[in-house]
């Protein structure tokens, strides 16, 4: 077991500068347009969350319009994730934050090959490549869409594509025909694959494996980083087009093209109501007015920079647009029927103005709006504090469909109040309210509710409200003090001094500890599968949850991984009352140990599980608890970290950030910080995930 991790951990050592890269994208609704396994695979395992939508379009663009294979490559996965991105927002009620688009091709002698349509079309491409040298061309197309107003989406796109160069033995008729009748050709470019039975057929790969594979993994995530840490929103970087050397060495120009023509050009266009602007900069958050170009190329000429050849291997484009739909969303629906091969010439002349931005003496009105709902969202927490305390949302499942004088007698409340607070639970998405004609409204629970707001549900988040209402809310109440002095203001809050928050506060009665208690478990029981999930853990048998308080995670562990049982270690006053958490149908994988982890002997095991421990302490009392564990860890057992992992350039996500206001005495770290901390112990990071989820988790190996 040790050693086939530690092979892991040395060979992912590699890709760690990459990791931090893809935890941008934690939170954000990351979409894959396309179905194919090998993609997703190789996205998966890089850890990255996404969700997956195949898109419609029809690669049917005419090839003979490309002057190089890969710009064909890279045209059909502009468009097939602009479908998906323009397509989302209508059919699936939702709009992502990036959509990825790929497409595969390989070339040879000037000809491109896709998909065989049989085994005939098979055997004339495997014929064509015996023998030979071909290159394998990913195109990559990034949309970046940032939602504005109701009817309004910018698209930002990025594309750049990858070649490698393979070479085919000779191939006998055999050989050909068994490989044919494997099966395998039928849904591959060039009709193999080369990470299965067709890599038989391989002399030597030049360049990225995984991009013959399906996806060019390692640009990816160079252009990733391009985006989120090295774009900043100047006027001259609009234009840039970024070039990447094959040979792994990067170049970054910023082209100097002709400046792009005036709207008054776009205007003359056979779509009269298309005017086209290009957003400033590839920042999602950053977009306001800039240049403008001319959208009246052909797809093979869209509006995409085409910035001079530096490099014949590696290209980068980018370029953004704003459309603003001048139609009903009702007939937005009928419009996009048809329209998987739609071009943005299309999008335009279907009714979709692409409109410059202005720079508005009033202000916006979402910037109003996102100010107002900030100072408001106070009043927001404490009327779903206040609902949950008094029972309302259980209240309405033992009886649905009661107006606000029978909530009120319910609940022992006056009527005015009540009515209030359902009509605002109704505004929030918690209540839904019926009208009955010449009587007051009978309320109902939502969905939302349903799942997260009974005391009884699964997902229950009860405990948790209420450890915000009578703990959190009153140390944020203290928020100024806190900020002043630097220190944590549980005196002032709770009218007693505190050194260990969970021994002199959470622990001191038995109702407070309950409390908490309940809050952690309710946190637990919705992140904690994510976490146990995270990774393979299959070559561990035995794991020691520190500071594991009612075994919410462990259970969800044990349940993850068949073989692995699971010590939870916590201070003696919790460990008391955990028989309180178990759940009824559990067998005996999980146990409990009493003590302090910065004073006694951990338990032995060859996993540790610290579940958002780490962000409450201080750096001496972190250091003691590391060392604790690395000494007790022998090369190759494991720690699993869980924490909610901070960007890498701090700036999210908020509740991470705010959360932190109220810390007693720690911090908040990204990913690469947690790294960089646990290196120092031995312990190599060999895998972070992203969970999407409220709890990020990291893997790593002691060596
Ligand atoms: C924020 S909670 C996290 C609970 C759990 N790991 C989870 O993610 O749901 C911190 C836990 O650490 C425990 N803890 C605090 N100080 C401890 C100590 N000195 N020794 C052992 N456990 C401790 C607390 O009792 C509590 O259960």
């Amino acid at each position: 077991m040790y050693f086939k991790q530690y092979q892991i951990c040395s060979s992912l050592r590699d890709t760690m500068v990459l990791k931090p890269v893809i935890s941008k994208l934690a939170g954000k609704l990351v979409v894959l347009a396309s179905a194919s396994p090998r993609r997703l695979e190789i996205l998966r395992n890089a850890g990255l969350r996404f969700e997956v939508v195949p898109s419609w379009f029809k690669e049917t663009i005419d090839k003979g319009l490309f002057k190089a294979p890969h710009e064909y490559a890279v045209e059909t996965a502009k468009q097939k994730a602009l479908e998906v991105a323009r397509r989302m927002p209508f059919k699936h009620l939702k709009t992502p934050d990036i959509v990825i688009g790929a497409d595969t091709i390989v070339a040879v002698d000037g000809k491109i090959l896709e998909k065989p349509v049989d085994k005939c079309d098979a055997y004339r491409m495997l014929s064509s490549l015996s023998g030979k040298e071909h290159s394998v061309f990913t195109g990559v197309a990034i949309v970046l869409c940032h939602e504005k107003e109701n009817e309004e989406v910018d698209y930002q796109l990025i594309d750049f594509y990858e070649e490698t160069k393979v070479k085919f033995a000779d191939l006998s008729e055999d050989m050909l025909w068994e490989y044919i009748n494997s099966g395998e050709p039928m849904d591959k470019a060039g009709g193999y694959g080369i990470q299965a039975l067709g890599g038989m057929l391989v002399e030597y790969v030049h360049g990225d494996f995984l991009n013959v594979v399906g996806f060019p993994l390692n640009h990816f995530c160079k252009q990733l980083d391009l985006i989120y840490n090295h774009w900043t929103p100047s006027s001259d970087q609009e234009n840039a087009s970024i070039h990447l050397s094959h040979n792994g060495t990067r170049s970054t120009s910023v082209l100097t093209q002709p400046p792009p023509k005036p709207p008054a050009q776009c205007n003359q266009s056979s779509s009269p109501s298309a005017k086209y602007n290009s957003s400033p900069s590839p920042r999602l958050n950053s977009p306001s007015a800039s240049q403008t170009h001319n959208t009246q190329d052909s797809p093979s000429s869209s509006p995409v920079h085409k910035g001079e050849r530096k490099d014949a291997d590696s290209e980068v484009g980018v370029s953004s647009w704003r459309l603003v739909d001048s139609s009903s969303a009702k007939d937005k629906d009928a419009k996009l029927q048809g329209s998987e091969s739609t071009t943005l010439q299309q999008i335009i002349s279907r009714g979709h103005a692409i409109v410059p931005e202005h720079e508005d003496s009033e202000p916006k009105k979402e910037n109003l709006q996102q100010i107002i709902e900030l100072m408001d969202g106070f009043k927001a927490s404490k009327a779903l504090f206040t609902a949950c305390n008094l029972g309302v949302f259980d209240l309405l499942k033992s009886k649905p469909s009661l107006d606000a004088s029978q909530v009120a007698r319910e609940i022992k409340a006056s009527v005015k109040g009540t009515d209030c607070l359902l009509e605002a639970c109704a505004s929030l998405g918690l209540l839904r309210s019926k009208e009955r004609p010449c009587q007051k409204p009978v309320y109902e629970n939502t969905d939302l509710a349903t799942r997260f707001l009974l005391s009884d549900a699964p997902l229950s988040l009860h405990g948790y409200i209420q450890h915000c209402n009578n703990t959190v809310w009153p140390l944020f109440s203290h928020l100024e003090s806190a900020v002043r002095e630097g220190t944590h203001q549980h005196e002032k809050a709770f009218g007693k001094k505190s050194d260990d928050v969970f021994q002199d506060t959470y622990c001191n009665s038995q109702e407070v500890k309950l409390r908490f208690m309940r809050a952690m478990h309710s946190i637990a029981e919705v992140t904690g599968a994510a976490v146990a999930s995270a990774f393979d853990l299959s070559g561990y048998k035995t794991a020691c949850d520190l500071g594991g308080c009612t075994g919410a995670m462990a259970y969800k562990f044990i349940k993850a991984h068949p073989s692995l049982s699971v010590t939870v270690f916590d201070l003696p006053a919790i460990v008391e009352m955990s028989e309180h958490f178990r759940p009824l149908h559990t067998d005996n994988r999980v146990s409990f140990v009493a003590g302090d982890f910065f004073k006694d002997e951990l338990p032995k095991a060859d996993l540790y599980i610290l579940a958002r421990i780490l962000h409450d302490w201080s750096d001496e009392k972190v250091h003691i608890l590391l060392r604790k564990i690395a000494d007790a860890c022998t090369p190759g057992c494991g720690l699993l970290l869980s924490e909610t992992f901070l960007d890498e350039d701090r700036r999210g996500p908020s509740r991470g950030l705010l959360q932190a206001l109220s810390m007693s005495e720690g911090k908040q770290r990204s990913a690469t910080e947690y790294s960089l901390l646990l290196k120092n112990y031995g312990l190599v990071t060999v895998h972070v995930r992203n969970t999407g989820n409220l709890l990020d988790a990291m893997l790593c190996i002691k060596v």
